[in-house]
Parts: C-alpha cells; structure tokens; sequence
C-alpha cells in the first residue's frame, strides 16, 4: 500500500512516536511524507520514505496530485488545530481530495491508531481492487 505521512511542527513527535510504534507494520509498504516529517521520521527509524517538498513549499499539494489519481491508499496527517498554517488552503485541498477518491485519512492518533490495526489486519485489501479497476482517465 501506498502510505503517506504528514504532520505539523508541533505533532512531529507524536507522528515520530507513532511510525517508531508501528514501524513493524509499514515495513513493508511504499511510504511517502512531507519534507520535514520524513527526515524527522527516517532519523529515528530504518524506514525509507520518498519524500516531497516541504509542507509549506508544496508537499502537500505533491502528495494530494497523487490523492487526485487514487494512488495514494492511506494518509496520516496530524494536524495542529490549534494553529494556523500559511499554506492551509492547500490542507483542506487535500483532505478534500481524500473525500473525493474515499482514500482512509486520519487526522490525530487515535484514528491513525485504528486505521493501522486495520492495515495490520489485512482491512485495506479493497485498494487493490481500486487499483485493479481504475479508469484511466476518471470522470
Ligand atoms: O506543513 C506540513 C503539512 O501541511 C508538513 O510539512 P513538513 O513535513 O515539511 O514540515
């Protein structure tokens, strides 16, 4: 599964903590992430992950032009809803893009925990048919 990590400055740590917790089960998958977050991630782990631009540069409108063609099968993306980002137009574009293609997001731990389980527990295995049956060129 393609999977993309992203997170704000101050959930850095917590997204850290996160994959270090997990990195068993992303082991083997394709990871993708934001700038920062992926050095951030790749410092403390032997996870190796493709890394975009940097949030505010770009990275997320990276990762969402992947969203927009349904590649992408798994975003976490904590998000820090207690400050505001400059480039925050192209944050809701890519969770509204999640919800446009139905790809699993979450935004805190909590949901990134459960939509891990699920992955570890074989639940995402209707990405494939996705990826079987997607039209070129989607309406
Ligand atoms: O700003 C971000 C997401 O909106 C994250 O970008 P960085 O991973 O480069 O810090």
């Amino acid at each position: 599964m393609k999977i993309a990590f992203i997170a704000h400055d101050r959930k850095k740590e917590e997204i850290v903590n996160f994959v270090i917790a997990y990195e068993k089960v992303f082991v083997g998958h394709e990871l993708y992430s934001t700038g920062t977050t992926g050095s951030r991630i790749m410092e403390q782990t032997n996870l190796s992950i493709h890394r975009f631009m940097s949030g505010p540069l770009g990275g997320d409108q990276q990762i969402g032009a992947l969203v927009a063609q349904n590649e992408m099968d798994l975003i976490i993306f904590l998000r820090d809803p207690l400050m505001a980002q400059p480039h925050e137009p192209d944050i809701i574009a890519l969770l509204r893009l999640c919800d446009v293609q139905g790809i699993p997001v979450a935004t805190n731990v909590a949901t990134a925990e459960l939509l891990v389980k699920a992955l570890e527990r074989g639940d995402f295995a209707w990405r494939e048919l996705v990826h079987k049956y997607k039209p070129e060129l989607p309406l």
